[in-house]
């Protein structure tokens, strides 16, 4: 299977201040990926340094076989939308279409226009009259006019409403499933993410908490209630991620690569919602120990 994205140890600081730390990932090409966690957790961080528009303090990066600031042949095949969704105010939807043919060798002009045309835009609009939500879709446009072998978006959904939002992310799978491409995409929409994403990685407190395949992590995940206990008599064979307890009964969130049977247990399922909530307010451990490799 071949890796579009490989960090090792990645870290970032920013002065005194420790963003991203020791990140450790490996993420197959072709795929969609949830990007999620708290405010500050170093999502923003981490994209930037994909992009190569940060340069590591320490540990390595690579990006599509190559070191993401390596050049313009690197940057090419990687399109990026950062937070705000930067666009010229002073200029038109077409001219941001030109300046894409001018700066890109690989630019896509009928994807670019047909995407506009599809969006009900129009070309001579500038772009500082756009909407939040317009202005998303024509930075998502710039991006994808590149044919980027990997898409990095950060946060692209924020300012949609819900119907735009479900357009944008349409937009984005029709691209992925014409191309081939792999996309990073971070939100804290957890539902939407759960619709168009087959891998998620959750980062908290500047760690990687958790990073794999969708459907590997709901299978291993469970919650499961019983009569009250303290917080090792979890299921034998389950690490905990979580717990909670009333009088008279505990509930653990855990992982466990085989289902509990034990019928003490009363087991459930958890839906992707609930297992990132789950490891965004896990027990207080040593956040290393928590990082979860699931097996591909
Ligand atoms: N340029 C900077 N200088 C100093 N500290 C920074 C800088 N950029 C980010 N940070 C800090 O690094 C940490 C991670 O920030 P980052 O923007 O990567 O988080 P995030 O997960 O994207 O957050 P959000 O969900 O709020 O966008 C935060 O503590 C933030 O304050």
């Amino acid at each position: 299977m071949t890796t579009a994205i490989r960090t090792d140890a990645l870290t970032k600081r920013y002065g005194r201040r420790t963003a991203l730390d020791a990140c450790t990932l490996d993420i197959p090409a072709g795929r969609v990926v949830g990007l999620v966690g708290p405010n500050g957790a170093g999502k923003s961080t981490l994209l930037q340094l994909l992009a190569g528009l940060l340069e590591p303090t320490s540990g390595t990066a690579t990006v599509l076989g190559g070191r993401p600031s390596s050049g313009p042949e690197q940057l090419a095949r990687v399109g990026f939308v950062a937070q705000d969704t930067p666009t010229y105010s002073g200029l038109t939807i077409r001219d941001h279409l030109r300046l894409g043919a001018h700066l890109n060798a690989r630019w896509d002009a009928g994807l670019a226009e047909a995407r506009v045309a599809r969006l009900g835009l129009d070309p001579d609009q500038k772009a500082g009259r756009l909407s939040g939500g317009q202005r998303a879709q024509l930075a998502l446009t710039l991006a994808m006019g590149k044919r980027p072998e990997l898409l990095l978006l950060d946060e692209p959904v924020a300012s949609l409403d819900p119907l735009a939002r479900r357009e944008f992310l349409g937009g984005l799978m029709e691209f992925v499933a014409e191309q081939g491409a792999t996309v990073v995409l971070s939100s804290h929409l957890v539902t939407d993410l759960e619709r168009v994403c087959d891998h998620l990685v959750l980062l908290a407190a500047s760690h990687v908490q958790v990073s794999g395949e969708v459907d590997e992590l709901l299978a291993t995940h469970q919650r499961v209630t019983g009569r009250r206990r303290p917080h090792d008599e979890a299921p034998a064979g389950t690490s905990v991620v979580r717990s909670g307890h009333t009088d008279r009964q505990s509930t653990f969130v855990v992982r466990s690569s085989v289902p509990v049977l034990d019928p003490e247990w009363a087991v459930e399922p958890l839906d992707l919602e609930e297992l990132v909530l789950a490891y965004m307010t896990q027990d207080v451990v040593d956040a290393h120990d928590l990082t979860v490799e699931v097996s591909r």
